[in-house]
């Protein structure tokens, strides 16, 4: 049968309808439709300044953090509008959380980095937050490597344990989405290839979204894969589809390296 994105449109945990936003005058995204089926790993990629990150952006309201940006258009989580005016941007963020390019730990122990969300939500239960910092730094493949410094600097991880730690402090408050920012960007192959493996763990509990640059990366990791050019979505569909056998000649052109 053939593979269409119809095939996984039962379960979706984002719907984003007639997308558009704009930094001052400048158009960044443009009618954009697109839905993300719940605990799956969906890619967004295209070349640089296509709106990747300001699309990834939009499913937690970061780009709320920049003057200029104007959104319009619709995306749900679930039945809520995320970008209802009524929205708590706080709860949406512990429900779609984020990584970033850069690991960025706090200064802080790496005990108090995992449980900061649940902190900031007031829990003092010692035994809970125990168990929290347990079981993500479990649920990130961080454990065994720091276990027994729980309490010292999360300063001091190398770059690919602090985005693990990071990944940690992200899943702590149990989201039911999780974004990522080009996330082994500044990792070497072999700090990359653990957080590929923890990505496809993730899934069975997480739904994770992830911007890439590496075309290797997006067809090793996701199930279905975006493809965005100038604003637009060009094509979504199942990740093995997208690499093998894509609809659109210009993913057919970005994917085998014949762009521009
Ligand atoms: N804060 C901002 N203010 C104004 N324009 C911005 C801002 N952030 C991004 N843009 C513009 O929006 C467009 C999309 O940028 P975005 O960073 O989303 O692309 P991208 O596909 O993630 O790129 P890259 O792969 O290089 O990270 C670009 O033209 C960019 O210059």
């Amino acid at each position: 049968m053939e593979e269409t994105t119809t095939q996984f449109a039962s379960d979706l945990v984002l719907k984003i309808n007639n997308l558009d936003l704009y930094y001052g005058d400048s158009q960044a995204l443009n009618g954009i439709n697109l839905n993300i089926p719940r605990r799956q790993v969906t890619a967004f990629i295209g070349p640089s300044g296509c709106g990747k990150s300001t699309l990834l952006r939009c499913l937690n309201r970061m780009n709320d953090l920049i003057d200029t940006v104007r959104v319009e258009g619709s995306i749900k989580l679930d039945d809520d509008e995320i970008n209802s005016p009524d929205m708590d941007v706080i709860s949406l963020r512990r429900r779609v959380g984020m990584v970033f390019q850069q690991s960025n730990p706090f200064p802080k122990s790496i005990y108090e980095n995992v449980i900061f969300g649940l902190r900031i939500a007031g829990v003092k239960d010692k035994a809970l937050l125990d168990e929290t910092v347990e079981k993500s730094l479990r649920g990130a493949a961080i454990w065994d490597e720091v276990k027994d410094r729980l309490h010292e600097s999360a300063l001091g991880l190398s770059g690919g344990q602090a985005q693990r730690v990071c990944i940690a402090r992200a899943i702590a408050v149990n989201p039911e989405v999780i974004l990522m920012d080009e996330p082994c960007s500044a990792l070497d192959p072999i700090a990359t290839t653990k957080i590929e493996e923890l990505i496809n763990e993730l899934k069975e509990r997480f739904t994770v979204v992830i911007v890439t640059h590496n075309m290797q990366q997006a067809a090793r990791v996701s199930d279905h894969t975006a493809f965005l050019y100038m604003g637009e979505l060009v094509e979504f569909n199942t990740t093995r589809r997208i690499f093998t056998n894509p609809d659109n000649s210009q993913t057919e052109d970005y994917i085998t390296g014949r762009f521009g």
